[in-house]
C-alpha cells in the first residue's frame, strides 16, 4: 500500500466525523486540523497544506449538501475531491501511438530507475505489446546485467554493450536494432550517475537529440519527500515531452511530499512504484489513488488487477467464488495462495474492497514465498482425502505428514493455522462488500 500512514492518518479523521453524533462547525475544524497534520506528517509543503485545508474547510462550513445526502457524506466527498484535485484529478497515461513508441528513462543515480524500467517494460508487455530494452548505461558496468535479470525472465530483450564507453552510440545502436526487429516499444535505460539535476539534464539533451524519443520519463525517488520538487521542475523546464513515475512510495514516510511537489510543478505523474518487485508499478490516477488513500475502496483497481490475473490464466472466476464463499479446501488455498503472491501481497488486494479499509489482520494474508514452498513440500506428503478435507487431520496424521514431508510437526500445525484463519476471515468478512463485489464479476452473491 502507497503512503500506509498517511492513509491511515487521514482515515482517522474521517473516522472521527464518521463516528460524530452531529456536525457542528468545531468538529469540522478539528477535522481540518487532523488532515493538516497528517499532510504535514508526509513532507507536503507546509503552504501547500495550508491552502489545500482552507478550501477544504470552507467548503465543508458553507456548503449545503444536495437533498438525500448527509452532512457528513457530503463533507467526505468534499476531502476526496480536493485531494484528488491537488493531485492533479485527471490519470495521464502514456500514450503509444507510434510503432514503435520511443521512450527514453532518465534519473539520479538510486532513484529506482533501472528497477523501473523493468516494471515498465513489463507492464506493456503483460498489455499485448512487444518491447525491446536498451541499456545506455555506460557508467555503471552492472546495469546491463541488472536489466537482463529482470526482464529476461519475460522474454523482453536488453541491448546493450557493458564494454562500451559512448552511452549515446549505444542508445542509437539499440534503437535501430529495435526498430529492425518490429518490437512497438522501445525504452531505453541511460546511465543516472548523476547526483544531481544539471548532469542528468544534460545527458538527457544529448540522448534526445540522438534518439528523439516520443517521450522522456524521469524516475524521482518518492522519500526524498518535497525536495521532488526541484528536479521536476528543472526536468519540466528541460522538455516538454517530459512525464514523471515517482518510486518507492511503500513504506515511505515523505511519499505525500514528493507526489504534491511534483504536481505543483505540472510535471505529469504517470506511474508510481509500489514496492521492489517487477508487478508493483500502478498508474497513477489521482481519483483512485485518494479514495484508496482515504480507506473508501477502489472497485475500479480490484476489477482491473483481477482482469490481468484471468488474462495471465492464474485464477479462475469459479475459484474465486468457492474462495469468497469460505468454501475451500487446502489444495484450493494453495492455489490461491499462489496465484495471490503472483498478483501482489493479499492484502494489497482486498484493501481495494470498498468498506475493509485497513482492518486486515497481517498474519491472515502474509505469506512468503518461502512459506508457501514449505506448504506445498507438505501438501505433498497429505493424502488426496486430507486435502480434500482438512478436518480429518488429527494429532497421529500431523505426525506423519511432517515426518514424511522432512517437516516437523509446529510447520504441519502452521499449514493447518493458516487453513483455519483463512476460513474464519472470509466468513466473517464484510458480506456486503462480498456481494458487491461478486456481483461485479457477474457471480450473483449471497443474496443480501
Ligand atoms: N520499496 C521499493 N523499492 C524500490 C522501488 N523501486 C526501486 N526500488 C529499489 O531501489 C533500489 C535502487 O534501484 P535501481 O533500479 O538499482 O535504481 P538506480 O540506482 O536508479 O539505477 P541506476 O540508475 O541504474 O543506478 C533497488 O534496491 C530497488 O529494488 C519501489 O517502488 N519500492
Amino acid at each position: 500500500m502507497a503512503l500506509e500512514s498517511l492513509g491511515k492518518a487521514l482515515n482517522n479523521a474521517l473516522k472521527k466525523l464518521a463516528r460524530a453524533s452531529s456536525v457542528d462547525e468545531a468538529l469540522v475544524k478539528e477535522v481540518v486540523r487532523d488532515i493538516q497534520r497528517a499532510l504535514i506528517m508526509s513532507d507536503v509543503n507546509v503552504r501547500l497544506v495550508l491552502d489545500l485545508t482552507k478550501k477544504i474547510q470552507k467548503r465543508a462550513l458553507e456548503e449545503k449538501p444536495p437533498a438525500g445526502v448527509s452532512k457528513k457524506e457530503h463533507i467526505i466527498k468534499i476531502v476526496y475531491e480536493e485531494l484528488t484535485n491537488f493531485l492533479g484529478r485527471e490519470a495521464k497515461p502514456i500514450e503509444i501511438k507510434e510503432k514503435p513508441t520511443v521512450l527514453l528513462m532518465v534519473g539520479i543515480q538510486g532513484s529506482g530507475k533501472t528497477t523501473t524500467v523493468a516494471k515498465l517494460a513489463r507492464y506493456f508487455q503483460k498489455r499485448g505489446y512487444k518491447v525491446g530494452v536498451v541499456c545506455s548505461d555506460t557508467w555503471r558496468p552492472g546495469a546491463y546485467h541488472q536489466l537482463k535479470q529482470l526482464v529476461e525472465p519475460y522474454g523482453i530483450e536488453v541491448f546493450g554493450d557493458p564494454n562500451e564507453k559512448d552511452a549515446v552510440k549505444l542508445a542509437k545502436e539499440g534503437v535501430e536494432y529495435f526498430k529492425h526487429k518490429g518490437v512497438d516499444i522501445i525504452m531505453i535505460d541511460s546511465a543516472g550517475r548523476h547526483k544531481e539535476e544539471k548532469g542528468l539534464i544534460e545527458e538527457m539533451r544529448q540522448i534526445s537529440e540522438a534518439i528523439k524519443p516520443h517521450e522522456v520519463i524521469l524516475v524521482i525517488d518518492g522519500t526524498i519527500g518535497q525536495q521532488a520538487y526541484n528536479q521536476a521542475l528543472a526536468f519540466k523546464e528541460a522538455t516538454p515531452i517530459g512525464s514523471i513515475i515517482v518510486t518507492k512510495l511503500d513504506g515511505s514516510a515523505k511519499g505525500g511530499g514528493a507526489l504534491s511537489a511534483v504536481v505543483a510543478t505540472g510535471a505529469p505523474i504517470k506511474f508510481i512504484g509500489v514496492g521492489e518487485r517487477i508487478d508493483d508499478l500502478e498508474p497513477f490516477d489521482p481519483k483512485r489513488f485518494v479514495s484508496r488513500l482515504l480507506g473508501l475502496g477502489d472497485i475500479q483497481g480490484l476489477l482491473e488487477k483481477f482482469e490481468e490475473l484471468s488474462k495471465a490464466q492464474e485464477f479462475k472466476e469459479e475459484d474465486l467464488e468457492k474462495f469468497m464463499r469460505g468454501k475451500f479446501n487446502l489444495k484450493d488455498m494453495y492455489a490461491q495462495l499462489e496465484a495471490m503472491s503472483k498478483m501482489g501481497p493479499l492484502k494489497q488486494i482486498l484493501q481495494m474492497i470498498p468498506g475493509l479499509g485497513y482492518s486486515l489482520p497481517d498474519d491472515v494474508v502474509r505469506v512468503s514465498e518461502q512459506r508457501l514452498k514449505k506448504f506445498k513440500v507438505i501438501m505433498d506428503s497429505m493424502t488426496e482425502e486430507e486435502l480434500e478435507h482438512p478436518e480429518i487431520i488429527n494429532y497421529s496424521r500431523i505426525k506423519r505428514i511432517a515426518r514424511g514431508s522432512g517437516t516437523t510437526v509446529k510447520d504441519v500445525k502452521e499449514l493447518l493455522e493458516q487453513y483455519n484463519q483463512m476460513k474464519k476471515f472470509f466468513k466473517s468478512m464484510n458480506k456486503r462488500s462480498l456481494n458487491r463485489m461478486m456481483k461485479r464479476f457477474g457471480m450473483g452473491g449471497f443474496g443480501i
